[in-house]
């Protein structure tokens, strides 16, 4: 598709161009988690900063790597994973936050999705419903591996992604044929850990790029503890999580240097 940026060599919406991102890409939703996360990397620089879309390489291990955030929702992170691949990146470290969904997911708890129900629009005009948003295993593994040697608590499964974050959760108080439409208490029945709203949208177009997309939340509430009378702070930290992002992508890259 044509690039409607003013200046051709770099892309419309994050302002990147080619070769200025590392082929690993951490991705939060949150512009401001950039400059948190680039905090890691060794040399990091700004590349760019418009719209939602905040960039920074640096190199990990001496092998460069980028965090570009993607704003809130599918339709906004699509349009990141899009033009980063244009740019040279092939595989995508979501790192975000999220609802639990289950009892045992607490708030400060890290989460890895393994796969993420398409309750939202953007995969949609994608591939057909019956396609699986599925994690690429190699992240999936990486995040795990990274879990576990941060010894955090962590949890490895579905995730649910929807495009409202409000009013989803009360399916009991929509009006009568409505709660066939909001799924909240089949996802539960089905031990979806958490909800969030962008890895739906992520995994679906990097299968159809062709590369690897992974996720790991931080829990920052969990409404069904909140429901139920349970503990339940709020947690707004999201370093945990993005040690783990980070582990992660310096496995991968020793994983794929032994490839070689
Ligand atoms: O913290 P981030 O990465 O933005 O992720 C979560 O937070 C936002 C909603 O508050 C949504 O983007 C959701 O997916
Ligand atoms: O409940 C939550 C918390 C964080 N992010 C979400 O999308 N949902």
């Amino acid at each position: 598709m044509k690039n409607y940026s003013e200046d051709p060599s770099r892309q419309y919406h994050i302002q990147v161009a080619k070769g200025e991102v590392g082929r690993y890409v951490l991705m939060p939703g949150d512009p401001k988690r950039c400059a948190k996360i680039a905090k890691y990397f060794d040399d990091p620089v700004l590349i760019a900063d418009n719209r939602e879309y905040v960039t920074y390489t640096g190199t990990l291990d001496g092998v460069k790597v980028s965090v570009t955030s993607t704003g809130i929702g599918g339709p906004s992170a699509s349009i990141a994973m899009e033009e980063l691949y244009r740019c040279g990146a092939d595989t995508f470290l979501r790192i975000g936050t999220c609802g639990g969904m289950q009892t045992e997911v607490k708030s400060g708890d890290v989460v890895i999705a393994t796969g993420a129900i398409r309750m939202e629009g953007t995969s949609k005009e994608y591939a057909p419903i019956e396609y699986p948003a599925v994690a690429d295993l190699d992240v999936t593994n990486a995040l795990v591996a990274a879990a576990k040697a941060k010894d955090y608590t962590y949890h490895i499964g579905v995730v649910q992604c929807k495009d409202a974050f409000y009013g989803q959760h009360e399916p009991e108080k929509m009006p009568v044929g409505y709660e066939l439409i909001n799924k909240w208490n089949a996802w539960k029945m089905m031990g979806c850990l958490a909800s969030e709203m962008e890895s739906a949208a992520l995994f679906i177009v990097a299968g159809k790029l062709r590369v690897r997309a992974g996720s790991c939340f931080l829990v920052v509430a969990n409404q069904e503890r909140e429901s139920l009378g349970l503990e339940n702070p709020v947690v707004h930290d999201t370093d945990m999580a993005i040690q783990v992002a980070v582990e992660a992508i310096r496995n991968l890259i020793k994983a794929d240097q032994a490839e070689k």
